[in-house]
């Protein structure tokens, strides 16, 4: 799929402006954002919900605006499940059937069978984890080739946000498919993603390969003898500060700083593991959410 140049005016408003990227099939693909940023406006267009004011979403080369049929290769799995949750899952499963022709109702059985799931007269009934699982498992069975979800993981358990990482790293590496997940909590997408798209503004701040990201920036914890020097403080980027011990981002570009450090004889020098929230929190200029 390629969101090509896309720009979303509402009320003259710019929600989003000029996003330009590829969501292409074996990737995850997080976008992330503030809330606000214009994430579920970012999907919502991509999944042919919303019209763009400018640009396009081509899948194969095509307008899915121009070529609805396209639309059968999009699920788009909003983050509340209220219009579903009067349906019975024979409802639900028939009403997926007659959207997409692919749907495997064989499949959806044997998953919600392995996830414990029993058929259900009102999915509003089944608890907020089995809700997400089960809506998960009916997007993953159309057999759509982009499944877009909108926060999936917003508000579950830690064993039930394992199963949804379980299922989503299943199905990309069996499937021909992308999943492109929106969330403002990064620590969560850490596992789950290979690419990350950073919204700001409903513009693309910045966008990622996760591996080549790490490559750019190491993690470090510093002391001195005495408070870190303030050439060096200019130089690094600080994450916490707790006593005479500092936790850096350093740019791995920028030789002379890891020099720099050392021609300050520190009492301590040790990396640590990067993490995507860490690289973000420098981008961003700190906060509990992206
Ligand atoms: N139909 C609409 N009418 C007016 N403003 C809208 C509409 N839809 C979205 N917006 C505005 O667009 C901006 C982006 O909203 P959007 O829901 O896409 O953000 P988000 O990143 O998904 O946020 P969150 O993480 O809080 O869900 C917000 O300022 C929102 O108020």
């Amino acid at each position: 799929m390629r969101v090509k140049h896309i720009s979303k005016y509402i009320h003259h408003q710019a929600i989003l402006s000029d996003i330009d990227f590829d969501a292409l099939t074996g990737n995850i693909i997080g976008i992330v954002g503030r809330n606000g940023a214009g994430k579920t406006t970012l999907l919502r267009t991509m999944a042919g919900i919303l019209k763009p004011t400018h640009g396009d979403v081509l899948i194969d080369g095509f307008s899915i605006f121009k070529k609805p049929g396209l639309k059968e290769q999009i699920i788009f799995v909003p983050d509340s499940s209220e219009a579903l949750k009067n349906y019975s899952t024979k409802e639900l499963i028939y009403l997926y059937k007659h959207i997409y022709p692919k749907f495997d109702e064989e499949y959806m059985h044997s998953l919600m069978h392995r996830f414990r799931l029993e058929p259900i007269s009102k999915i509003g009934n089944y608890s907020k984890g089995q809700k997400a699982l089960f809506i998960l498992i009916a997007a993953f069975s159309t057999n759509a080739k982009y499944i877009l979800l909108d926060e999936p993981t917003d508000g579950l358990d830690v064993i039930i946000k394992k199963q949804v990482l379980q299922i989503l790293v299943e199905e990309v590496s069996q499937k021909d498919i992308a999943v492109i997940i929106s969330s403002h909590r990064l620590d969560e997408l850490e596992y789950m993603v290979n690419d990350v798209i950073l919204i700001k503004d409903g513009r693309v701040d910045s966008h990622y390969e996760l591996d080549i990201m790490k490559l750019e920036y190491k993690k470090a914890q510093l002391a001195f003898e005495e408070s870190m020097p303030e050439i060096i403080k200019d130089k690094v980027y600080l994450l916490d500060q707790t006593g005479r011990v500092y936790t850096v981002l350093i740019d791995k570009s920028d030789h002379s700083t890891e020099e720099l450090i050392k021609s300050h004889s520190p009492l301590l020098y040790e990396e640590l593991s990067l993490s995507l929230e860490d690289y973000f929190i420098a981008k961003l200029g700190g906060s509990d959410d992206v």
